[in-house]
C-alpha cells in the first residue's frame, strides 16, 4: 500500500489515560482539534485540564480520526459503538496486541475498511492521563496493520496520526506483530517482573546497595498488573514461548552455578562454561537492540558528573551543555543511599564526550 502521510484536522480520543493523552497533547502540538472520551470523567477533565483538549460531544460532526485508546479488551466494542452513530470517518486503536480485537472486531460486524490497527512501541511504567507526554512517541516505532480490506484513505489516516506524532511507521501483520511484541515487549515485562518480585522481601541492606543494574532491568515492572494481565492474556502462546526459552536458560544457568557451588569455586570446571556461553548471547542480543531513533545500535559515550540534591541543578548542568554545543542523548541519575547528592550518566556522542568533561569542570562540577 502506498498510501502517503495526510493530514488530520479533527481526532476523537476515547480512553484518555497515558496513551490516549499523550497522543491528544501530540496531536494540539500541531493545531489538530481533538475530543476526548473516557468511562472516567475524571480523566477527562484532567486531560483537558493539561491541555489534550476538549469533553467529546456526541452530538458533533464526525470527526476525521478516531482513536481507541482503551484497554484491549475493550477496543472492539467501541469500535462498533462507533461505527454505529458515524463517529468518524476512521478509526484506529493502539492496543498492545493486534490479531485479538482485530478478530473480535471482525466477529462483532465491524467495518474493517475504515478500521486499521495501530500499536506504539513507546510508553511509560506509570499510568493514566497525569503521566502523560507529548513527546513520547519520538522517534519510536509505531506498528500498523493494513488489511487486504482496509481503505487507502483509512491507511492514509493512521500514517498522518503517526507522522504527527513523530513515531516511525512500521506495517506488520497482526499475528506477526504479536509474535515480534512477545520477544521485544510482553515476555520481558514477565521477566523483569520476576527478578523485581524477588525484591518484596529484600532486606535494607539489600535494597541500599542497589543500583542502576536492577534499575535497568526492572523498570517496566512498575507496570499496572490488570492492563498487563490483559496484554499477557490477550498474547498467551508466543508469550508462553519466548518465558520457555528464558526459563530453560535461566535453569541451565542456576543448575551450572550449584556444580560449581559444591565444588571449589577457583577451579569452576567446565560447568561455569555454560553460564559463560549465555552470558556472550546475552552480549550479542543487547548489541543487536536498535538505537533511540531506530537504525543501527549507537554507542554513546558516558559521561559522569556529580550532582548536588539542590532545586535547579540540573537545570544548570543542562545550560553547561547547551552552551558547549554538546546534545545530551540520554540521562540517567543515581541517588547515592543517606546523601545529599547523586551521579548523572550523561550519554552523548563519542567525539563529544571530552568538550562536556572540560565545560563542566570549568563551570566548578565534578567530572571525576
Ligand atoms: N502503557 C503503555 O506503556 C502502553 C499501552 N498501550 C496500550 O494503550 C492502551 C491504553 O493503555 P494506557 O494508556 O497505558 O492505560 P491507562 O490506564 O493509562 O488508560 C486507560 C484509560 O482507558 C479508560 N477506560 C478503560 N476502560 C474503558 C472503557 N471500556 N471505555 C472507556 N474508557 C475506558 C480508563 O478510564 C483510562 O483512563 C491499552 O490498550 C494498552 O495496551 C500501548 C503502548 C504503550
Ligand atoms: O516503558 C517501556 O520501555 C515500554 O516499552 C512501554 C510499553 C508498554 C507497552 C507497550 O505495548 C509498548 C511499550
Amino acid at each position: 500500500m502506498n498510501a502517503e502521510p495526510r493530514a488530520i484536522e479533527t481526532v476523537l480520543i476515547v480512553g484518555t489515560g497515558l496513551i490516549g493523552t499523550s497522543v491528544a497533547l501530540a496531536l494540539r502540538e500541531h493545531g489538530v482539534t481533538v475530543a476526548l472520551a473516557d468511562r472516567d470523567p475524571a480523566a477527562v477533565r484532567l486531560a483537558s485540564e493539561l491541555g489534550a483538549g476538549a469533553a467529546w460531544s456526541q452530538d458533533g460532526p464526525p470527526v476525521d480520526l478516531a482513536v481507541i485508546a482503551v484497554p484491549p479488551q475493550y477496543v472492539a466494542q467501541w469500535l462498533l459503538d462507533l461505527q454505529k452513530t458515524g463517529a468518524a470517518r476512521f478509526y484506529t486503536d493502539v492496543a498492545s496486541v493486534k490479531a485479538l480485537p482485530i478478530a473480535q472486531a471482525a466477529a462483532l460486524g465491524c467495518d474493517m475498511s475504515s478500521y486499521v490497527a495501530g500499536h506504539p512501541l513507546a510508553g511509560r511504567e506509570r499510568s493514566g492521563p497525569a503521566a502523560a507526554r507529548a513527546d513520547i512517541f519520538l522517534g519510536r516505532p509505531w506498528a500498523y496493520c493494513p488489511a487486504p480490506e482496509s481503505a487507502p484513505e483509512a491507511v492514509a489516516a493512521v500514517l498522518s496520526l503517526i507522522d504527527l506524532c513523530g513515531a516511525n511507521p512500521v506495517p506488520v501483520e497482526p499475528s506477526a506483530h504479536d509474535e515480534a511484541v512477545a520477544l521485544v515487549s510482553h515476555a520481558p515485562h514477565v521477566a523483569a517482573s520476576a527478578v523485581a518480585a524477588r525484591l518484596a522481601e529484600a532486606s535494607e541492606t539489600a535494597l541500599g546497595l542497589a543500583g542502576p543494574g536492577v534499575r535497568d532491568v526492572t523498570r517496566v515492572a512498575g507496570g499496572d498488573p490488570r492492563l498487563w494481565t490483559v496484554i499477557l492474556s490477550g498474547n498467551a502462546r508466543p508469550v508462553a514461548e519466548v518465558l520457555e526459552a528464558v526459563a530453560d536458560d535461566l535453569h541451565a544457568a542456576a543448575r551450572a552455578l550449584r556444580e560449581v557451588a559444591v565444588g571449589d569455586g577457583a577451579q569452576a570446571g567446565p560447568a561455569i562454561g555454560e553460564v559463560t556461553d549465555l552470558l556472550r548471547r546475552g552480549n550479542t542480543g543487547q548489541s543487536r537492540i536498535p538505537g533511540k531513533h531506530g537504525g543501527p545500535p549507537r554507542s554513546y559515550a558516558v559521561v559522569q558528573v556529580l550532582v548536588g540534591d539542590r532545586p535547579g541543578e540540573l537545570a544548570r548542568l543542562f545550560q553547561v551543555a547547551k552552551d558547549a554545543g554538546v546534545n545530551i542523548e540520554d540521562v540517567r541519575l543515581e541517588h547515592a543511599p543517606g546523601l545529599p547528592l547523586g551521579a548523572a550518566e550523561l550519554s552523548v556522542q563519542p567525539e563529544a564526550a571530552e568538550a562536556l568533561a572540560e565545560a563542566l569542570r570549568a563551570h566548578g562540577w565534578h567530572v571525576p
